[in-house]
């Protein structure tokens, strides 16, 4: 696997794989990688693809306040895992390189990305969208991946990828989970061993309220019931909302795919997670 950290080596690499007719595909990632992100590897390895995986914490994406400082870094084992996973580059921009001095642009996605996450972290998916639309501009991939463990992300980028006519196809790959069921996060590692016993309460309170609502239970009272087990496990809720699966609407219409969607703390680690209700 070749590793880049100068933007020119990166273009001229790729240039020179294009060249000889090979397509490119691209797994952005901020590194601390787990069996989660090597999912969105294998989903994009392909005969005849150069398969990039880029790693930079992206700091515009991270509000005051928040854990950038603190965010697990790992470079040493990422490489080893991607170079395992069968990357051939890996694309590891300095800051610099990133956001050099005068950088003034900003690229924000209405709709999709203003309410759950976009409301509890205010400016998260503008520097979310203004990294992956230079990723996109540096790597020029055909094909990108995403895992849907980030599922607001996920819409904002397809909106983005539409609106700005990005030629490139977005694949959203499943949630990969723990054998409890958590959801593998690079921001497990903040959890103490006791927290991360309460944490499967996550997906558990996810998966109850998914069949209540099958079943018929009216989604008001299964929301609550799911924030209820939750506060009784130790988080405090940002949210558990249930939402149109393509536009995030807070009012899916009848016959839309519907998905449950949870941000919550403990202690000092923030949790997403999220899960259809209705088969896709
Ligand atoms: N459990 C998972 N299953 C599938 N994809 C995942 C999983 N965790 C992360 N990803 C995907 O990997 C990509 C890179 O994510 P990132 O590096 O932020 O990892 P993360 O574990 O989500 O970290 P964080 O703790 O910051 O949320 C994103 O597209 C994200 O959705
Ligand atoms: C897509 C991404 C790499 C942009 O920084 C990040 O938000 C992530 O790792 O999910
Ligand atoms: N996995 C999404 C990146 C973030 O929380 O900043």
């Amino acid at each position: 696997m070749e590793i880049y950290r100068e933007l020119a080596g990166l273009r001229a690499a790729l240039a020179a794989a294009r060249a000889s007719g090979r397509e490119v595909a691209l797994v952005p990632t901020m590194g601390a990688l787990h069996a989660g992100h090597i999912a969105l590897v294998e989903a994009a390895r392909r005969p005849g693809t150069t398969l990039v995986a880029s790693i930079f914490v992206n700091p515009r994406q991270f509000g005051a306040g928040e854990d950038l400082s603190r965010y697990p870094r790992k470079e040493t084992s990422d490489i080893a895992m991607l170079s395992e996973a069968g990357c051939d580059l890996l694309w590891l921009p300095p800051v610099e390189q990133m956001y050099p001095d005068g950088f003034a642009t900003n690229v924000s996605v209405g709709g999709v990305s203003e309410g759950l996450d976009g409301a509890a972290r205010p400016g998260h998916f503008d520097g979310v969208a203004t990294v992956v639309a230079k990723l996109f501009n540096q790597v020029r991939p055909t094909r990108a991946y995403f895992g849907e463990k980030d599922f607001q992300q996920l819409a904002v980028v397809r909106r983005m990828v539409a609106d700005l006519d990005f030629d490139v196809e977005i694949t959203g790959v499943p949630t990969q989970r723990e054998d409890d069921g958590l959801a593998l996060s690079s921001r497990n590692v903040y959890l103490s061993p006791e927290e991360r016993q309460r944490a499967v309460a996550l997906p558990r309170a996810l998966g109850i309220a998914a069949r209540a609502i099958r079943g018929g239970t009216d989604p008001a009272k299964a929301l609550d019931d799911a924030t209820a087990a939750l506060t009784a496990a130790g988080f405090e809720v940002d949210y558990v909302a249930l939402v149109d699966a393509e536009t995030l609407s807070p009012e899916p219409a009848a016959g839309r795919r519907r998905q449950l969607l949870a941000a919550a703390r403990l202690g000092n680690t923030r949790l997403i997670d999220n899960l259809a209700v209705d088969a896709g």
